[in-house]
């Protein structure tokens, strides 16, 4: 069984029923933020510029190899992912598209290990190492991270202790000391105020009550705390308002290094134009069959999925 450290800090990337609200309750106690530390927010940390240049192929190392890879839903045996290939180097950023139903979640959620989906075929290396075979916290330790479509909530556990406790389960992997709770209070307050968030919302438990956007704008405060070395973000533009989307837009761009990466999933070309990719990759049942720039989304938005598919 995981320590619960460690499951605490899967949990910040998982929806999994393994980290329902009642598994996660016993793990975290929770903390009012020390009453002599100011909830006013101080001066804001540098925002990353809004709209960056596109993204350079990098020659970076691989982070994520994907090759073959072939998975059903556990209960069923239904077959969801046809063999899919992708490579992912880092300081890449990668789109997904592709029409409802062609696999984009699936593939993300087979990434992070969720229970429900079997990986029939194939193979996944995350750093050179075979993800498959690793529980969904052992791979939130190593690296990845995971914003969802519907972020779960967690009834009884504040944002701020649900934050520290995922921090310092990372910290405890590579070695570094715990950071108390003052500590982390200046750490993820200016993080806080980059995002445009009620301070109060460290002190609100994790998602209970939030709107959808708000939901969204925290699964970015959770990985920019965190950090990640491949970001999943499935549809972070989903229910977001054009300022809203353009602060987590100016988050993630701030997170990006030429050692990370992200990959994410849209049905919108106004994301790209924030987050500019270095790949687009087309997925139709199951499989990626086209990958290009950016302007293969624009394909997409004028001619069609069915126009891509047939070239
Ligand atoms: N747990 C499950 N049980 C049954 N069917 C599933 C399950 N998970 C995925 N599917 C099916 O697999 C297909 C792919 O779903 P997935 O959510 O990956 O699509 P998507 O490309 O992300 O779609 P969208 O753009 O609508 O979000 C769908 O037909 C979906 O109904």
């Amino acid at each position: 069984m995981a320590p619960p450290l460690a499951a605490a800090a899967a949990a910040v990337s998982s929806s999994s029923p393994l980290f329902s609200p009642s598994s996660s309750r016993p793990l975290i106690r929770r903390h009012a933020p020390p009453s002599y530390v100011s909830m006013r927010t101080r001066g804001r940390s540098q925002p990353a510029a809004a709209v960056p240049p596109p993204a350079a192929e990098s020659s970076g190392s691989p982070l994520l190899e994907v090759r073959g890879l072939t998975a059903s839903v556990k209960e069923t045996g239904q077959q969801i992912l046809a063999g899919v290939d992708l490579t992912i180097r880092e300081g890449e950023i990668h789109a997904i598209m592709g029409k409802n139903g062609s696999g984009k979640s699936t593939l993300t959620k087979v990434l992070v290990g969720h229970p429900h989906y079997e990986v029939t075929g194939g193979t996944i290396l995350f750093k050179g190492e075979d993800l498959v075979d690793m529980e969904p916290e052992e791979r939130s330790l190593a690296g990845l991270f995971m914003s969802f479509q519907a972020p779960i909530e967690i009834p009884g556990v504040s944002n701020f202790d649900f934050l520290l406790m995922a921090v310092n389960a990372r910290r405890e992997k590579s070695g570094l000391p715990a950071l108390g709770p003052l500590e982390f209070y200046s750490v993820v307050s200016p993080k806080v105020d980059d995002l445009k968030m009620d301070p109060k919302f460290l002190d609100r438990n994790v998602n209970e009550g939030f709107s959808g956007g708000e939901r969204k704008r925290n699964e970015i405060l959770q990985l920019s705390v965190i950090g990640a070395d491949l970001a999943l973000l499935d549809e972070i533009d989903s229910g977001l308002d054009v300022d809203a989307l353009e602060d987590v837009a100016i988050a993630v761009n701030g997170l990006l290094t030429p050692q990370n990466s992200v990959l994410m999933i849209t049905h919108y070309q106004r994301l790209l134009d924030l987050i500019k990719p270095s790949y687009v990759h087309i997925m139709e049942n199951g499989k990626i069959i086209k990958t290009g720039d950016s302007s293969i989304a624009t394909q997409i938005n004028e001619g069609g999925f069915k126009s891509i598919a047939l070239v």
